[in-house]
């Protein structure tokens, strides 16, 4: 392997001396002991993972995702890939010479608009995931918010400068039927979700995936949600750098939303949504780091932000992940 995996990984060199190779070898040893509760703790697990946007577009990332939903698949635990693709979308846009302008975070969505992204979505980027994901054996199925009623949206605005706008056919997500994807899980697959939804009439929006994830979390009663990012985690005083949180309360969270930039809302409003909808734990994790949910589930340290229940806080000291 090549490039940022590499970097991430504990590499021996060739001409090591015996007490340096065995120094390594216990190295090795150490980290996979220190995986053995994890394992345990999430064996047979709903992971949902939120797969997207920045963290997405580097080939070496996305093989070490690939890899990531595959471990976590044969080591026992139920990954649900759920996709985004803001920045894919856009340069389709561009190179078709169509406006792509986002208002309050959301991608402007005209009729031509949702051709391009359901294009985009399901039929490139969906479908370069589940590529990648077999090339490790026949595990992943792609489907979208259309198939088997996955998801129903209902139209909703975006809000700029305190005016509510018109944004066009972009959604939330009202209801889940999560059947077709338990029973992919229940049949060893891993679903790989691209997040377009009809609204009540049949009529497919544009849903923003952070969003998507966290319904979808929930309608699962996934054991966790895993949001990857472009940065380290949630900073509760952005961009200074001092002030990323490992550990965050619901109660916290909800008092913090109103003052986080566009690109974090849907994120932190997606974890929220899951920890008060029964998820335990909700976190959101550098997506820049290869193998980034691989160190979150397995490692004792975790890494990013864990949002937990208000009752959770307490009992958690010293557990992350
Ligand atoms: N409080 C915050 N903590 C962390 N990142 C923040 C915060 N507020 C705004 N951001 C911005 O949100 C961005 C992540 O959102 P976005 O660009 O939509 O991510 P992605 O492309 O990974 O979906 C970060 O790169 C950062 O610039
Ligand atoms: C309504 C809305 O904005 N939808 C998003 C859907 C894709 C998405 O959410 O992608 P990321 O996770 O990569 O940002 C969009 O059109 O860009």
């Amino acid at each position: 392997m090549t490039g940022t995996s590499d970097r991430n990984q504990l590499t021996e060199p060739a001409n090591a001396d015996p007490a340096e190779r065995l120094a390594v070898a216990g190295e090795k040893a150490r980290v996979l002991v220190e995986a053995l509760p994890w394992l345990r703790r999430f064996h047979g697990a709903t992971v949902v993972v939120k797969y997207g946007g920045n963290a997405m577009i580097d080939e070496n990332l996305k093989r070490a995702f690939a890899e990531d939903m595959v471990f976590l698949r044969l080591a026992g635990l139920h990954p649900v890939v759920v996709h985004g693709g803001g920045p894919q979308i856009s340069s389709m846009l561009e190179r078709l010479d169509m406006p792509g302008e986002f208002r309050g975070g959301l991608r402007v969505t005209t009729p031509e608009t949702m051709d391009v992204v359901r294009m985009v979505l399901v039929g490139q980027v969906g479908r370069e995931l589940v590529g990648l994901i077999n090339q490790h054996g026949p595990h992943a199925v792609g489907m979208s918010g259309e198939d088997a009623h996955l998801f129903t949206a209902q139209r909703r605005g975006a809000t700029v400068d305190g005016e509510a706008v018109d944004i066009g056919l972009v959604g939330d997500v009202v209801s889940v039927n999560p059947d077709a994807v338990v029973d992919l899980i229940a049949g060893g697959r891993i679903p790989v979700v691209s997040t377009v939804a009809p609204d009540a009439d049949g009529v497919v929006h544009n849903v923003n995936a952070d969003t998507a994830a966290g319904a979808l979390a929930t309608a699962l009663g996934a054991q966790k949600l895993v949001v990857l990012t472009d940065v380290e985690g949630l900073y509760t005083d952005w961009p200074d750098r001092s002030s990323l949180v490992s550990q965050i309360a619901e109660r916290r969270l909800a008092e913090l939303l109103p003052t986080l930039d566009s690109g974090m809302i849907p994120k932190m409003e997606s974890c929220l949504r899951a920890v008060r909808g029964g998820v335990p734990q909700a976190h959101v994790i550098d997506g820049r780091l290869a193998h980034s949910v691989l160190l979150e589930v397995f490692t004792s340290a975790g890494v990013g932000t864990m949002v937990l229940p208000d009752a959770r806080t307490e009992r958690t000291e010293g557990e992350t992940s």
